[in-house]
């Protein structure tokens, strides 16, 4: 079957091990022995029950009414003991499962923004997909999966161990006359009850094979549907002025399709899956009354016999069908589903270190240097085909220096941009850049996050980052004094304001972090010329010091550079001052 077995004993361990070793480990180990005490002292009663039911029936058929009084007085123990069992182990399960997920959603958020990793999975590598849903969903499914079949197999081998035991001794043995030869098989009831699982196991394993890539695909269409519609609510207007609805319920219908289609394969592959466990689970029932009939009613055996055999014959049945049993549920807690799990959460976790690994060894090398330059030698820029786009660049520019990067479209002005923001792996060369200095980037769509305006103007600083005065002053600078009242109001700012309004906040941002080194990426392409000239004067009185390097395509930004930099066909490149 599909990476059963040691790969998948691999993953989980894989994807545990750090949890269980982490400084949260005591905490974790201990709630788990308590889980781990509460399970084995229920299967201890369930022992005792079973021993009960033994004695409880057999009042009834001997009409024993004392004894029967007698006997029902226990019930209600057992009753209040399973209860609280059941209730704290739970209640500690869940614990232990909002503790582990916590702590693992920390790390897969922590890993997925570092060394920008989520940049970089949408453009070097884009295998592992919904990194969203992975991290939200993914993870849940894995904590809780892992913690309800470890416990459930626990559970198994020690009913298991216990009920074999009682089982043996109940059933006696079976005498076989084959011919002139006669067998006894002692314990058979325990030989009937391995045979039975096994083969129940075996036919669930070929029946349900197909369902771990089925469940697989499954998470994934579910993803890419939600993301298809969270794509219209972010560019609803854009849709709307095309018309694009026929469209948009064009693609919606295609990502739906696909869900329905992988449902119906799990549908037909479960209506096979339950013809095999509803039928191996039904037979249970009356199986060990059948083959105990005889006894009863030859007289060897009392109806306490009966219940006590029958019951343990279900337990031992439960203990080893514990694999068909949980193959493939309806709950989150199924083998195949788990199985399905560790296998998109160790692709995650490979695709994000390989990532990390280009991170590291990417050939355009950025130091941070002491010297108040910005230096690029040697560099030559690439896509992630090893498409060149620059040749051997190498210009130097100083504090305080402007300089305007042109070129035609898409002759990797942008990508120029990024090499020089260290978030561009692919090429080779060096860029120095200056250390301790306030370095900030502005592409031409400003990142405005959810929140009150006042966060979107200090982002990515905290909201208390800078006074209300100070806010109003810089936001009147650049024309916003009429948002001046909604500072502290929640909106979607990136669907409410205007792109040019979105470009005069980012420039309120610059002038709140007063960096000494600003790029701009076409970051006045939205504003009207009286705009963008009132946005660079507020740059040359305001932040005489700070370095500006624009790239742009506008004549009238011409006389705010003092060089220039025009990049040509097949990664040419020329500078003026
Ligand atoms: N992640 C990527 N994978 C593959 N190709 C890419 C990627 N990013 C950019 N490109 C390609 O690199 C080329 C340069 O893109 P870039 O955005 O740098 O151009 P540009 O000069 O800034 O264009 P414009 O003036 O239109 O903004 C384009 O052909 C673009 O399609």
């Amino acid at each position: 079957m599909q990476k059963f077995g040691a790969s998948f004993l691999k993953g989980i361990w894989k994807l545990s091990q750090g949890y269980w070793h982490s400084e949260e480990k005591w905490y974790a180990r201990m709630l788990l022995s308590s889980i781990v005490g509460l399970q084995l002292l229920d299967v201890f009663v369930l022992v005792k029950y079973n021993t009960w039911q033994n004695a409880f029936y057999n009042t009834i058929q001997n009409l024993d009414k004392t004894g029967f009084l007698t006997y029902l007085g226990y019930w209600p123990v057992f009753t209040v003991v399973f209860l609280v069992i059941e209730i704290y182990k739970l209640y500690l399960l869940q614990l232990l499962e909002i503790k582990w997920r916590s702590w693992l959603t920390d790390h897969y958020l922590t890993d997925w923004l570092q060394k920008r990793t989520y940049y970089l999975l949408q453009i070097v590598d884009t295998s592992a997909d919904n990194p969203d849903q992975r991290i939200s969903e993914d993870l849940r499914l894995f904590v809780s999966s892992t913690l309800n079949l470890s416990l459930g197999f626990l559970r198994a081998v020690v009913s298991l161990c216990s009920f074999v035991v009682i089982l043996w001794n109940l059933s006696g043995s079976m005498e076989i006359i084959l011919g002139e030869q006669q067998f006894s098989i002692p314990g058979y009831m325990v030989w009937i009850g391995i045979v039975y699982a096994f083969a129940g196991s075996f036919l669930t394993a070929i029946v349900g094979n197909s369902l771990v890539g089925l469940d697989y695909a499954k998470q994934r269409y579910e993803a890419d549907f939600r993301f298809s519609m969270i794509r219209l609510r972010e560019n609803s207007e854009g849709v709307a002025f095309y018309h694009g609805e026929q469209r948009e319920q064009a693609n919606f219908n295609h990502c739906f399709t696909k869900i329905i289609d992988n449902f119906r394969g799990i549908m037909a592959c479960q209506k096979n899956l339950s013809w095999v466990t509803l039928l191996h689970w039904r037979l249970t029932f009356i199986f060990p009354y059948l083959v105990c009939a005889p006894h009863l009613f030859s007289g060897q055996m009392q109806l306490g016999g009966l219940m006590q055999t029958a019951s343990a014959f279900t337990q031992v049945e439960l203990a080893l069908s514990f694999f068909i049993r949980n193959y493939f549920s309806l709950t989150d807690a199924s083998l195949a589903q788990l199985q399905a799990v560790v296998n998109r959460l160790t692709n995650f976790i490979d695709t994000m270190n390989r990532i990390q690994g280009v991170a590291e060894k990417k050939s355009i090398k950025v130091n941070y240097t002491e010297e108040q330059t910005v230096t690029v030698a040697g560099l030559d820029v690439r896509l992630p085909d090893g498409k060149l786009l620059l040749t051997n660049l190498g210009i130097q520019i100083h504090a305080g220096d402007t300089l305007l990067i042109t070129g035609y479209s898409g002759c990797g002005k942008s990508t120029l941009m990024r090499a020089l923001a260290g978030i561009w792996p692919f090429g080779q060369g060096t860029i120095n850049m200056p250390q301790n200095q306030r370095v900030l980037f502005l592409p031409q769509r400003p990142y405005l996050p959810l929140g009150t305006l006042r966060e979107v103007l200090v982002y990515p600083e905290a909201a208390d980052a800078s006074s209300d005065e100070k806010l109003r002053e810089f936001m009147s600078l650049c024309k916003l004094e009429y948002l001046a009242d909604q500072l502290d109001n929640t909106e979607n700012w990136s669907q409410m304001l205007s792109l040019g309004e979105q470009q005069k906040v980012a420039f309120a941002r610059v002038m709140l972090q007063r960096p000494q080194w600003l790029f701009l990426d076409e970051a006045t392409s939205a504003l009207d010329e009286s705009t963008e000239q009132l946005m660079y004067k507020l740059l040359q009185e305001h932040l005489e010091d700070t370095a500006v390097i624009s790239i742009g395509h506008r004549g009238t930004l011409d006389k705010y550079h003092k060089m220039k930099l025009s990049i040509g066909n097949t990664g040419s490149w020329q500078i003026a001052a």
